[in-house]
């Protein structure tokens, strides 16, 4: 069992994406859209402030990159405490779990990421903890086991997901808060290209941050991602005022559309279209004649083509609509 946690964290995202640690919003104030769940989360961590008790467990699900882990980070800050970070699949033992719980401080947070992915063993103790705050642990052996039961300080569990059906019943129902966290809007994506763009020290005019949000499909860390592609080629070009006509010359080399679709979103389609006649089919089928991995389909290009209503997800397959197959008629056409 491996943590990602405080300068070990900093490190992995610094690998991943350089800067990116820096650029997170620190406090609620500072964290753009997702307004309705913004509001609650204030009013409960006041509340808990106020009565000088943890917050309750929260639960956040949604598509892969709007925010649960910066929100999770936010959390622990305006709590003042410290936070813990984990992903679901680096438990195996439900022992790894109890020494996380038994070493933390008062009031802390624990923030378990695809926590769908915790091995059952791993989630059982999770049930006493987060009632109780406390655990069952196992001594002796044969005939003369015992149960015995141990305090834990009282913490706060933020578990985010992108697959809220694969969180258990039993799990879910020990989250007093569980919030979905949805697509940006193109002005909210405009307001987080401007803020990352102004810490770069970058100078976009309005119509570039508009191409980028527009092209960011609703999602914050491709906005910000395709911000840093932009800044690449900028630099290479000594661009220093950087317009809508350079922005969609970028957008051309990276082969991203207006509605920010790729090579590999239309081969999606594609393959539906033309191997399975439209659908409906299963998505294993599916990931198979793609070469595609399950996961990546379903996690990073499926939530989107659905919002754009180019795919359905119904109880026989997958299905390509009529919207998707003009999207690809119009894109043959246009070249
Ligand atoms: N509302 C926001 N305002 C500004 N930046 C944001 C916002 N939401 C997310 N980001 C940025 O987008 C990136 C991805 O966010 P984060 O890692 O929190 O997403 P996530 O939902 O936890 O993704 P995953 O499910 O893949 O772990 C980070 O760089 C983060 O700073």
């Amino acid at each position: 069992m491996s943590e990602i946690a405080g300068g070990r964290f900093l490190k992995e995202i610094l690998k991943r994406e350089r800067d990116d640690f820096a650029l997170r919003p620190r406090s609620l104030d500072e964290f753009v859209g997702q307004e309705r769940l913004k509001r609650n989360l204030k009013v409960f961590i006041s509340a808990s402030l106020l009565r000088k008790e943890p917050l309750d467990h929260v639960l956040f699900y949604g598509p892969p990159g709007l925010g649960k882990t910066t929100l999770a980070f936010i959390i622990a800050e305006e709590l003042g405490r410290e936070i813990r970070c984990f992903s679901g699949p680096t438990f195996s033992r439900a022992g790894d779990i109890a020494s996380v719980l038994t070493s933390i401080g008062e009031g802390d947070v624990v923030f378990i990421d695809e926590i769908h992915r915790l091995p059952r063993p791993c989630e059982e103790v999770l049930y006493t903890a987060m009632e109780d705050f406390a655990i069952d642990v196992l001594v002796g052996k044969g005939p003369g086991t015992r149960s015995i039961r141990l305090s834990l300080p009282p913490f706060t569990l933020v578990g985010a997901t992108t697959r809220l059906s694969l969180v258990s019943a039993p799990l879910r129902n020990r989250f007093g808060i569980t919030e979905k966290l949805d697509f940006y809007s193109q002005s909210e994506l405009q307001e987080i290209i401007k803020n990352t763009a102004t810490q770069f020290g970058m100078n976009l005019r309005e119509e570039a941050v508009a191409e980028i949000a527009s092209r960011s499909r609703g999602t914050p860390r491709i906005a910000k991602r395709l911000l840093r592609r932009v800044r690449d080629f900028a630099d290479y070009y000594r661009k220093k005022e950087i317009d809508g006509s350079f922005v969609r010359k970028v957008f051309r080399a990276l082969d991203v559309d207006e509605l920010g679709l790729s090579w590999a979103d239309r081969n999606l389609l594609r393959v539906l279209k033309e191997k399975f006649g439209g659908g409906p089919t299963g998505l294993n089928s599916l990931a198979t004649a793609m070469n595609e991995d399950v996961l990546t389909l379903e996690n990073f290009y499926e939530p989107y083509l659905i919002k754009l209503g180019f795919l359905a997800r119904t109880a026989r397959g997958r299905v390509l609509t009529s919207q998707g197959e003009q999207y690809l008629q119009r894109f043959d056409q246009n070249g």
